[in-house]
């Protein structure tokens, strides 16, 4: 395959060779791992995409100098080491691989606890000091123990099944998931107050957020059952390490087995100095198996990012199943050139911006915040000195005021499908209403409340003029006099005699000088021209 245009790579954390070797086949990459966030900052305007594992903290300063940046690959799952949000505000995707290190994390898990169970690893040194202290190291069996897992999601779950698989009884707290749902595989879901009362062994598996930080803390702890067993293979923070240490302490947690940190490396951590306390460098996710999936992962997401792609695991914008993208995309296609030829048409600053969607959008389901997020990009993408995109389209039209709402109804005025924008400024508002009929037909039906059926290609010239005779003339002979070829002609009214629009496909651009002479034209209201 080829280079796509000059775009380079920069990936800052280990990544597998599987994944270099596809994104080396199209795109210059260069890999330079450690780096400080100051190093990082000097070079980041230098690349078009960054990929990272946890290592690396891409902070809101990283992503405002990388003024390139098109793409952040995460060769992972959690993305707290990334400020979206900065990301967001510059367009630029954020993606992760989600799936690569599930069983990684899960077996890692399943290792922890039976490590704390049968008190492998303190053993084992034991034994390499020279020891032999058998009484020492009695441990516990997990059958018929009771396992609480919070966060029920992909590793949660398959964490749950393999310990089922040991007759252990697991209970779940995961305010997302349903009773039933977590009933099929034998799983009980209660709140996280009681499972807490409950289990024997305690697993998080959540993504490290306000909701989620320190939910281990001196008053949960204070509830659960003296001896329990702790383990932590999501992320640092999730549980309080002070409180933590408080509890194993005081006796009141029997062992903690530990993957992630507050602060990785955990240097300082008094954790450390605990015998009761089992602790891996963040190797979750580090299998030969997983580290090549996520690497894979994100090297193809990058490729189609940076080729005007998108990304199938974009944390940071809206993704259309693969079952409805053929659906979505025509509709994508016109509201954005709705949303252009809008902009065109209205003068002021603009307040609101209001999508209906009509229709078999009802039946369909499909992604009308995608769609709608291309109409704003459509619309805001050449009055703002920014590129407006799908990452960024509600986030910049949030931050200047316009409001934006969408609806979705089943009324369509007889067409199959029907999208209406409406776009006020503080001067006025204008509609435009289209309708996609086929894969390749997509036409404005109306514009104003004026019915109409307009390709919506090119250049246009429209106008609101006096139903009277001679007005359409005398626009067209002053286009013809600039040499402007005109090639479809559309007029519409309410009422003869009164207000109508006219408007001109024209095969080029049409000089300033030659609109102020259509506008001052007697029985011309307003004339615009416009480029979709
Ligand atoms: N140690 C390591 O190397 C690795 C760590 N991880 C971490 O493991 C965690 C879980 O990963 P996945 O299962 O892939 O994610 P996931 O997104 O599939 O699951 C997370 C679950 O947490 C639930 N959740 C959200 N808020 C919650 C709350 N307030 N209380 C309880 N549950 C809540 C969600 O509903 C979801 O079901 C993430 O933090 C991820 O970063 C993942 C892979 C490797
Ligand atoms: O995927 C995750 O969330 C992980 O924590 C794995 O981190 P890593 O890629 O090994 O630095």
């Amino acid at each position: 395959m080829g280079i796509i245009v000059n775009y380079r790579v920069l990936v800052s954390d280990p990544l597998a060779e599987e994944g270099l070797t596809i994104l080396r086949d199209q795109v210059e990459v260069d890999v330079k791992t450690g780096l400080t966030e100051d190093q990082l900052i000097a070079i980041i305007d230098q690349y078009d995409a960054l990929l990272v594992r946890s290592g690396t903290q891409v902070t809101a300063k990283v992503i405002e100098a990388g003024t390139h940046l098109k793409f952040i690959g995460r060769a992972g799952v959690g993305v707290d080491n990334i400020d979206t949000d900065a990301a967001t505000r510059q367009g630029i995707i954020v993606a992760n691989a989600p799936e690569g290190n599930t069983l990684a994390a899960t077996e890692h898990t399943v290792a922890m606890m039976m490590a704390l169970a049968r008190n492998i690893p303190q053993a084992n040194a034991s034994v390499k000091r020279h020891e032999w202290k058998r009484s020492k190291f009695t441990g516990i069996e997990v059958n018929e123990k009771v396992l609480g897992v919070v966060g029920f999601g992909r590793i949660g779950k398959e964490v749950a099944k393999r310990a089922i698989a040991m007759n252990m009884r697991i209970v779940a707290y995961d305010p997302f998931i349903s009773k039933e749902k977590a009933a099929e595989i034998g799983v009980e879901i209660m709140t996280m107050a009681e499972l807490f009362t409950v289990a024997d062994f305690i697993t998080v598996h959540t993504p490290l957020m306000k909701e989620t930080t320190h939910i281990i803390n001196d008053a949960s702890i204070a509830t659960m059952k003296d001896g329990v067993r702790i383990i932590n293979c999501a992320r640092g923070g999730i549980i309080d390490e002070q409180a933590l240490y408080r509890g194993l302490v005081s006796g009141k947690i029997g062992g903690a087995a530990l993957d992630v940190y507050e602060h990785e490396p955990p240097t300082d951590s008094p954790l450390i100095e605990l015998d009761q306390v089992i602790m891996t460098p963040h190797l979750g996710a580090s299998t030969v198996e997983a580290q090549i999936n996520v690497a894979i992962s994100v090297a193809k997401q990058c490729l189609s990012v940076l080729s005007g792609g998108s990304a199938r695991s974009a944390v940071n914008a809206p993704m259309i199943p693969a079952d409805q993208l053929e659906f979505v995309e025509p509709f994508a296609v016109l509201a954005e050139k709705m949303g252009r030829l809008l902009l065109q048409l209205v003068e002021g600053r603009l307040e609101a911006i209001e999508l209906v969607y009509g229709g078999e959008f009802v039946e369909r389901n499909s992604n009308t915040r995608f769609i709608t997020r291309m109409a704003l990009k459509g619309i805001l993408d050449r009055l703002l000195h920014l590129p407006v995109n799908i990452v960024n389209a509600e986030f910049v039209a949030h931050e200047r005021g316009i409001v934006v709402s969408q609806t979705v109804t089943r009324e369509s005025q007889g067409f199959k499908n029907l999208i209406t924008i409406k776009v006020r400024t503080d001067l006025g508002e204008e509609t435009i209403s289209g309708s996609v009929f086929s894969k390749v037909r997509s036409r404005i039906v109306a514009i104003g409340g004026y019915t109409m059926d307009l390709d919506p290609t090119g250049f246009l010239v429209i106008s609101r003029h006096l139903d009277k005779p001679g007005v359409i003339g005398r626009a067209s002979t002053i286009l013809g006099h600039c040499e402007v070829n005109i090639a479809g002609m559309q007029v519409g009214r309410i009422r003869p005699g009164e207000e109508a629009i006219m408007v001109l496909n024209v095969d080029s651009e049409v000089s300033d000088e030659a609109m102020d002479e259509i506008r001052s034209m007697p029985g011309i209201f307003s004339a615009k021209f416009a480029q979709i």
